[in-house]
């Protein structure tokens, strides 16, 4: 059941007195590349400011990958970075340890009084069920009204274990916070018992194999037959795509862990670009360029989209266009590239330079 045990008059209620009003809609703020980095980690943290700007989301890490030595310096140096960083267009969202470890509640408490008012989400990892999101919702809302902020703290949470993929549907309406989901593949190849030691990406064994050529009616079973490896997670990220847009919220992939091989990452990117999603995580620097790439739509589709646009006057009928049928459903496809470029286009000004620069042309092919 969504909205869950809130009856729907009751959903966009603060759950605190005194906290913010929750959102009704959750804006459409570019989010291509979610960049993780480790605030105990003096070298990463120092990169930080010259990364506002260049990357569409900021996000210290507490969870995974940050030794338990290291948890309170992480915690205690995403509130200093956080404070001493004037984050200008980039968001700041923050990783939170697991529901179920000894840091989460000091993670949760200690950030929200301190840097609550900078930060835009909270991703929230191993998410089971709407239980987890109606634990943190209440708790949230609790912090934010003892540290009187104005702005609701938004919600996101990692699909990484088989329960949680059941509960899909659910996570993602349990509370007015949800801003998103995103693939976790390592945990959730390890919560499902799957073969694969990969952080995401594809699996040589995973394929398909094309049928062996036929002499007079008999297979030829010695010819050699092409292969096509094929996409682990690709019902996984349908599942995730389907559920946020029935919520209204943003699917993200998660993370590529072969840092050297950026063919392949571009290759997954795309795959969850093309499905829907509207961003990825980059573990290390060089991955903020393709995701940036990969989630922006190309020139080329922008220019047709717009000649589809303008051809379809008000939008109904059906009409010819480079010997293609364009009508209503094909025009809402076209509108949803257009919009993603205008969006991204007001926050990168490289892009809108190429997306400006193609306006005049398709203007032109169009009016022809
Ligand atoms: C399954 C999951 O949960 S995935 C999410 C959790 N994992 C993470 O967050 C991993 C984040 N990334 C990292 O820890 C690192 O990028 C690693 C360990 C993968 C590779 O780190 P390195 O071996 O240092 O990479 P490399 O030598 O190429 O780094 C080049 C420079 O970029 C810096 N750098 C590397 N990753 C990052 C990052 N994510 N953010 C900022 N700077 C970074 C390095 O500190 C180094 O700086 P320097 O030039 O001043 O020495
Ligand atoms: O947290 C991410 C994952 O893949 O696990
Ligand atoms: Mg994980």
């Amino acid at each position: 059941m969504t909205a869950a045990s809130r009856s729907p008059k009751d959903f966009f209620r603060p759950l605190a007195v005194g906290a913010p009003t929750p959102l009704r809609e959750i804006p459409a703020r570019p989010s291509r590349a979610i960049h993780f980095f480790d605030p105990s980690n003096p070298k990463m943290a120092a990169k930080v400011p010259d990364m506002v700007g260049k990357v569409d989301v900021l996000l210290g890490n507490l969870e995974d990958a940050i030794k338990a030595d290291n948890k309170e310096a992480a915690r205690e140096g995403l509130v200093r970075i956080a404070q001493e960083t004037d984050f200008g267009p980039t968001q700041l969202w923050t990783r939170i340890n697991a529901l179920d470890s000894p840091w989460v509640l000091d993670d949760l408490t200690t950030l929200v009084p301190a840097i609550g008012d900078k930060l835009d989400v909270i991703m929230v990892p191993k998410v089971q069920g709407a239980e987890d999101i109606h634990y943190v919702d209440r708790l949230l809302a609790q912090l934010e009204a003892k540290a009187g902020l104005e702005k609701p703290i938004l919600v996101h949470a990692i699909l990484e274990t088989a329960r949680g993929v059941a509960n899909v549907e659910e996570i993602c309406g349990a509370s007015p916070r949800m801003q998103g989901l995103s693939l976790g593949p390592a945990d959730l190849a390890a919560d499902r018992r799957m073969k694969t030691t990969r952080v995401g990406g594809g699996h040589p064994g995973y394929l398909v194999r094309e049928d062996p050529p036929r002499i007079d009616g008999v297979a030829n079973l010695e010819a050699s037959r092409a292969t096509y490896q094929q996409d682990l997670w690709h019902y996984t990220i349908a599942r995730m795509v389907d559920a946020c847009a029935m919520h209204g919220i943003y699917p993200y992939y998660g993370p590529f862990g072969d840092i050297s091989d950026t063919t392949a990452c571009e290759d997954q990117f795309r795959n969850a670009f093309l499905l829907g999603c509207v961003g990825t995580w980059s573990l290390h620097p060089k991955q903020i360029a393709i995701a940036n790439r990969v989630f922006s739509p190309s020139v080329e589709d922008v220019a047709h989209a717009r000649r589809v646009v303008a051809a379809m006057g008000d939008g109904t009928g059906a009409v010819m266009l480079d010997g293609k049928m364009e009508d209503d459903a094909s025009l809402k496809q076209c509108l949803v590239m257009v919009e993603l470029a205008e969006q991204l286009a007001a926050v990168d000004p490289e892009l809108k330079q190429q997306y400006d620069a193609i306006g005049a042309d398709s203007d032109e092919q169009s009016e022809a």
